[in-house]
């Protein structure tokens, strides 16, 4: 489903319209004087509702996709190279689960130019570009329609945020003010919008692991990831799904201990497969 046609109604409006757009609209909707805009392509169109009937004062009511609601999400979590795609695979052949894989291609290739090889060459520079299109790109994962009943992406918005955003920062390669711009787009996004996720299955592997597999898929934006880099974001995983210090997780989290070879590693999806199909966020 192309980035532009579900609920922004096309890439030509800028960032500033599209958010004044969606918060008119909300506005709209929240005050109860109006009834939801019907116009076909229309933001918020017929896809999108109300979840609660709170009233404004103490108002968390949020945007919501129509029906997809009720289908199962899991996110696939883990470091850089650490297997998610190969789990995505696995599980892509079951008819009953859709897979969504992280949209790499498009922060590799946007209209001609590669912001995830910017951000690699300066991150302090190209930084926030690419997080900009990462979270917009994760955004629009998370809310397209998928037949399947149950859905399984590759990382997603939160994760973006807690561990690739909050690295740049910690390690002062992002500037302030471009935290604080991400952030309160992140703020927005999740206070305003229903991003449902039943289960976290996350990947458990040493950045030692890492590094091979990543020497092992070549990737050129990759090649200068140094060691260090994949240590720091083991441990804001680990701060965030293991230890729980860092941030909220937003659904209960599935460890598999992913270091092992190929064959035992589809034995473990496998044994994990009713588990993670039975998760359903309360
Ligand atoms: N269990 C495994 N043992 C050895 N190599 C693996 C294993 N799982 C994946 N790989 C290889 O490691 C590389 C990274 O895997 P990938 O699934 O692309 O990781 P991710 O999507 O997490 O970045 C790929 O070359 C893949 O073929
Ligand atoms: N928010 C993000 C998400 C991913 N990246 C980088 C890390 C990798 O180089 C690449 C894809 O990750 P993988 O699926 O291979 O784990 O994108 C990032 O910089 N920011």
């Amino acid at each position: 489903m192309p980035l532009s046609s579900v609920y922004i109604g096309g890439l030509r409006r800028t960032l500033t319209q599209i958010h004044s757009a969606a918060a008119a609209c909300l506005n709209r909707q929240i005050s109860g004087c109006q009834r939801p805009v019907r116009r076909k392509g229309a933001w918020m169109n017929t896809q999108a509702r109300l979840l609660s009937s709170r009233t404004p004062q103490n108002c968390t009511r949020k945007l919501v996709r129509n029906g997809e609601e009720k289908k199962l999400v899991i996110c696939i979590e883990g470091n850089i190279a650490s297997g998610k795609t190969t789990c995505l695979d696995y599980f892509s052949k079951a008819s009953d689960i859709e897979v969504l894989t992280e949209p790499v291609s498009k922060w590799r290739n946007v209209q001609g130019h590669n912001p995830l090889g910017l951000m690699y060459q300066d991150p302090t520079r190209w930084g926030l570009t690419l997080q900009t299109y990462v979270q917009l790109t994760m955004l629009d994962r998370h809310l397209c329609t998928t037949p399947a009943p149950v859905r399984m992406m590759e990382r997603s918005i939160y994760s973006a945020k807690y561990i690739f955003v909050e690295n740049l920062y910690r390690s002062g390669k992002m500037p302030d003010v471009d935290f604080v711009v991400l952030s309160e787009w992140f703020d927005w996004i999740t206070q305003n919008i229903s991003i449902p996720v039943d289960l976290i299955v996350y990947l458990q592997t040493t950045p030692e692991t890492c590094f091979a597999r990543l020497k092992e898929r070549c990737r050129e934006e990759e090649k200068m990831i140094p060691m260090e880099y994949l240590e720091t974001i083991h441990q804001l995983y680990e701060d965030w799904l293991i230890n729980k210090t860092s941030f909220k997780v937003p659904a209960p989290v599935l460890v598999i201990p992913a270091d092992h070879d190929l064959p035992k590693m589809l034995h473990q999806y496998e044994e994990n497969r009713e588990r993670i199909l039975a998760a359903r966020n309360a």
